[in-house]
């Protein structure tokens, strides 16, 4: 059993090891090891390309009755980009640190931990002689990173993946500090605002109204206060992290950069600040939206804004206008058996969440696929996109037990009949 962790830990090491940070992601080289991967567990394996360079790797398990709805595990293959001289540990070699256990590298907890974890889960299950009744299907997409636009999105609007007849997918969540894992049932959305302020320029020394710096301002003070009130909900317990709107000024830009310092003396005649905006499935989309065009960029002070520039600017709506959710009562029997299953692995679990920031997971919903999102990481800080980021080996290992019993449970999961079902409720 040493032998198998240490080859599952080298493994785990080897995909960590592949640079798929953006913005040039080697994804052939990801797509090869995780081909490569499936082979040896023999696993049906197709390399599509949406688009040309970015491929997208679909696995196979198929089961002993593939007409039933199948089980979609996704993970996506590409990171963000590190900052080397700023880690402990350069992020791409996957250093395993003796005293501590800790692995660290970019990926290793977003989330190439996941998409791995699936596969040595699946290697245990065929050991064990457990053949599924579903067919399990593995996706390892690309892009999610930058939006998913090249990956996950145009997979989830194939033919390709209508014929498959997914019935839940799994994708990524988030470590928890403490002992109890996190399961996320919808997400928020993102809305990237750009606001613009225009002004007369004029000298640097001259106090007048009306600048686009001081109308730029002016907005900043507004989305503050908005921002604070917000965060304050979170602060007081009131509200979890992905149950307000998240406002984070992300870049200011104005002035001429070749002036500072040099010549200082002018007054800009534009200025403008991004904010990257999260809205949580229930929010009010259109009275934020009216806040922006009233309070964050009222044209009465010179100012325009662009939303959904760069496709962020997704509906939190479905086609009937329901909030975009998966169901996490007894309408939707995954969430109750992925509970059971995690429980049954010995994992406690904290309450079902609202993802903070945005995943894959958002394309399956949007079709009225249910998506849970589970990294199964306890006793784990938050690094994602962070320096440092690391998972700790033994954690990985307890992972992939907890995926054992999720997958076993999902692939010979039975509908109960009409009849066994009204029995239950008598
Ligand atoms: C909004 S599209 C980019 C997706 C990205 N996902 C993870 O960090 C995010 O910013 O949430
Ligand atoms: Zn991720
Ligand atoms: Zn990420």
């Amino acid at each position: 059993a040493e032998k198998d962790s240490s080859l599952i830990i080298s493994r785990f090491q080897e995909y960590l090891r592949i640079n798929t940070a953006h913005p040039n992601p080697s994804y052939y080289e990801a797509a090869d090891f995780i081909a490569s991967q499936a082979k040896s567990l023999s696993l049906d394996s197709q390399i599509l390309e949406f688009v040309k360079g970015k491929p997208l790797v679909l696995l196979k398990w198929t089961g002993k009755n593939p007409s039933l709805p199948s089980i979609l595990l996704n993970s996506h293959t590409d990171v963000v980009p590190a900052e080397h001289h700023k880690w402990d540990h350069p992020p791409f070699k996957a250093h395993l640190e003796p005293s501590s256990g800790n692995i660290y590298a970019r990926g290793s907890q977003d989330m190439k931990c996941v998409g791995l974890q699936y596969l040595e889960a699946i290697r245990k299950l065929q050991a064990s002689g457990f053949r599924p009744l579903r067919t399990v299907y593995l996706t390892f997409v690309p892009d999610e990173e930058i939006g998913g636009h090249d990956g996950a999105e145009k997979f989830a609007n194939s033919d390709l993946f209508k014929s498959m007849n997914v019935g839940i997918v799994l994708d990524e969540g988030l470590p928890s500090p403490t002992e109890n894992y996190r399961l996320f049932y919808a997400e928020r959305c993102p809305w990237w605002l750009v606001i613009k302020a225009t002004g007369a320029p004029g000298h640097g020394a001259k106090l007048y109204d009306n600048t686009a710096m001081e109308n730029l301002l002016k907005s900043i003070e507004s989305v503050r206060r908005f921002r604070a009130a917000q965060f304050d909900l979170v602060k007081a317990g009131i509200k979890a992290e992905g149950e307000v709107i998240s406002v984070n000024m992300v870049f200011l830009k104005a002035g001429t950069p070749p002036l500072r310092g040099f010549v200082m003396n002018l007054q800009p005649s534009e200025a403008e600040a991004g904010f990257d905006i999260r809205l949580p499935p229930t929010a009010d989309a259109e009275s934020l939206e009216r806040r922006i065009a009233e309070e964050w960029a009222p044209a009465t002070r010179n100012m325009t804004f662009e939303l959904g520039q760069f496709k962020q600017r997704a509906s939190i709506y479905d086609k009937s206008g329901k909030p975009i959710l998966t169901a996490i009562d007894g309408s939707n029997s995954w969430w109750a058996l992925l509970e059971d299953a995690i429980k049954n692995a010995n994992g406690k679990l904290g309450k079902p969440e609202i993802f903070p920031a945005s995943t894959d997971a958002r394309y399956f919903r949007e079709l009225g696929v249910p998506a849970i999102g589970f990294s199964p990481m306890a006793n784990t800080p938050i690094l994602l996109h962070d320096h440092n980021e690391f998972l700790n080996k033994d954690e990985y290992l307890r992972g992939i037990d907890i995926y054992e019993s999720i997958i076993k449970a999902y692939a010979s999961y039975v509908e109960p009949t009409k009849d066994e079902e009204s029995r239950t409720e008598l």
